[in-house]
């Protein structure tokens, strides 16, 4: 921010509705009071300014062309709530003096235009078949206001069959966009990256199926609406699955670096992920769940119960490439260090070492795959931007205990990591080979048929538009350790 604008100060006395405020505006917030009694102090960082704007005045006849009414303005911004949700606010500031409201208009304004990453041009995609199949209504009463209100120009484009985002993403020309969005679930995400990742591999002239390549990263950053039915990696980002959040944090245009995993079979790559890729279990549930998609997001416990009870356990190997497979317990949110240093080098010497038997679920998690079902994830200490995934290994036991591994997860208490067949290792690469009986791969909610495949850990790939998920994200508690 130029040191002019940011040194701006300015103190004025303006009429809210029926009450008088005095606001000041000083080092980079500003804070209003009421003039009279009771005091109610309220301070606003001006990154969490949307828009500023000139009011207008009321026409007496709808055909009046619209007038700007100089004695008034209006200050849009972001505020925290409750559970990790940012609300929209709006403050309405009216003055005698028009040369003071320009003078706060025009400085704002000048603050504004110092935040140069935020999206001007949107390119938002929206999947009507995910979720509850209402992303066209989410976008409608959620975004499409908040964007005209901060002046971003959006471009909707609404996908009509699978994969149509992807391949629009790969051939066409993005150099009008400087930001990408969807409405829509894991799947439309996963859409995305894929997109953009192969895009730009194919600019590059660089081979997407040679796993020793550094795969390119790409230039536009991501936002994400939720749309979708479980919504992991929006959740994992900002906290919540509140589409108004969601919506705020691209506005915001501050972003982070989120590693994508890319997973081959012995020729080629067959996907990038960015939540969890499953094995056993959560493989066939969602290898069922989509025959029963016309059950919306109810359809995961009908055949995750079916499941459950079925109690299929599968033998396999796994060869793990870390430098220590150790898990550090530290939580991943805003502003966090350890993925802030990963930025700089993700370079370091790891080994193989391997582990076999029967097992009731194996999972690479790249993020702690928290939502709203499961509100710490399958692997809550996993990063979003460390370079490492947690490998989560369930050993194949009783129904009893894997019970008590669901309960945990969809518990905010406990975590599954202290039950005695759980045990999980951080890594870098992982190679799976199933032995005998087989079961499908569940890559971010997509289901994978081969079952042999090596995944390897690509660092920060992705810039997401997010501030992250904040430090006070409530932890619901269980009623017993179970
Ligand atoms: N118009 C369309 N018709 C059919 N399928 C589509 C269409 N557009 C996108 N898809 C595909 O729909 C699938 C499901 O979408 P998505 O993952 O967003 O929703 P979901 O499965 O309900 O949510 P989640 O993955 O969060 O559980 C994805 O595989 C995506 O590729």
């Amino acid at each position: 921010m130029s040191g002019d604008i940011q040194n701006a100060v300015l103190l004025s006395t303006f009429q809210n509705g029926k009450k008088k405020i005095r606001i000041i505006l000083h080092q980079g917030s500003i804070v209003w009071d009421n003039v009279k009694p009771p005091s109610e102090q309220n301070s606003l960082p001006i990154e969490n300014i949307i828009a500023v704007q000139n009011s207008y005045l009321r026409g007496t006849h709808p055909s009046d062309e619209k007038q700007f009414d100089l004695n008034a303005f209006t200050i849009h911004y972001a505020e925290r709530g409750k559970q990790a949700k940012w609300l929209y606010k709006s403050l309405k500031l009216k003055h005698s003096d028009p040369l003071q409201v320009a003078s706060w208009v025009k400085t704002l304004q000048n603050h504004l235009k110092c935040f140069k990453k935020r999206p001007k041009h949107l390119l938002l995609f929206v999947n009507p078949f995910g979720g509850k199949r209402n992303a066209m209504q989410i976008y409608e009463k959620y975004g499409k206001d908040l964007f005209r209100i901060a002046g971003v120009d959006v471009t909707l484009n609404v996908s009509q069959r699978k994969d149509q985002i992807k391949d629009f993403l790969i051939s066409h020309c993005l150099d009008m966009f400087d930001s990408i969005a969807c409405v829509g679930g894991d799947g439309t995400v996963s859409e995305i990256f894929n997109g953009l990742v192969l895009r730009e591999c194919k600019l590059r002239g660089v081979d997407p199926d040679d796993i020793n390549e550094n795969l390119p990263k790409p230039r536009i950053p991501v936002g994400i609406i939720p749309g979708g039915s479980t919504d992991t990696i929006a959740y994992c980002l900002h906290g919540t699955t509140d589409p108004t959040t969601a919506v705020l944090q691209i506005i915001f245009g501050d972003s982070l670096g989120l590693d994508l995993v890319s997973v081959y079979d012995e020729h080629s790559l067959l996907r990038l992920y960015a939540s969890v890729l499953s094995y056993g279990y959560l493989g066939d549930v969602a290898y069922h769940s989509d025959q029963y998609r016309w059950m919306g997001p109810h359809r995961y416990d009908y055949s995750g119960f079916k499941k459950l009870v079925m109690n299929k356990g599968y033998q396999g190997e796994i060869a793990i490439h870390s430098e220590s497979t150790k898990v550090e317990e530290i939580l991943c949110r805003e502003n966090c260090n350890r993925c802030e240093s990963c930025k700089k080098t993700c370079d370091v010497d790891c080994k193989w070492h391997t582990v076999s038997g029967k097992f009731f679920m194996v999972s690479g998690a790249n993020i702690s795959c928290a939502c709203s079902r499961s509100p710490k994830g399958i692997a809550p200490y996993s990063h979003l931007g460390d370079g490492m995934l947690h490998l989560v290994l369930v050993k194949h036991t009783s129904v009893f205990n894997n019970i008590r591994l669901l309960l945990r997860l969809s518990s905010g208490g406990s975590t599954i990591e202290d039950l005695p067949f759980v045990q999980t290792y951080t890594a870098r690469e992982f190679c799976f080979r199933a032995v005998n009986a087989k079961s499908k791969w569940n890559c971010d909610g997509e289901v994978q048929q081969q079952t042999n495949i090596r995944a390897k850990v690509r660092c920060q790939l992705l810039s997401v538009l997010s501030r992250g998920c904040p430090l006070d994200t409530p932890k619901k508690s269980t009623c017993c350790g179970f």
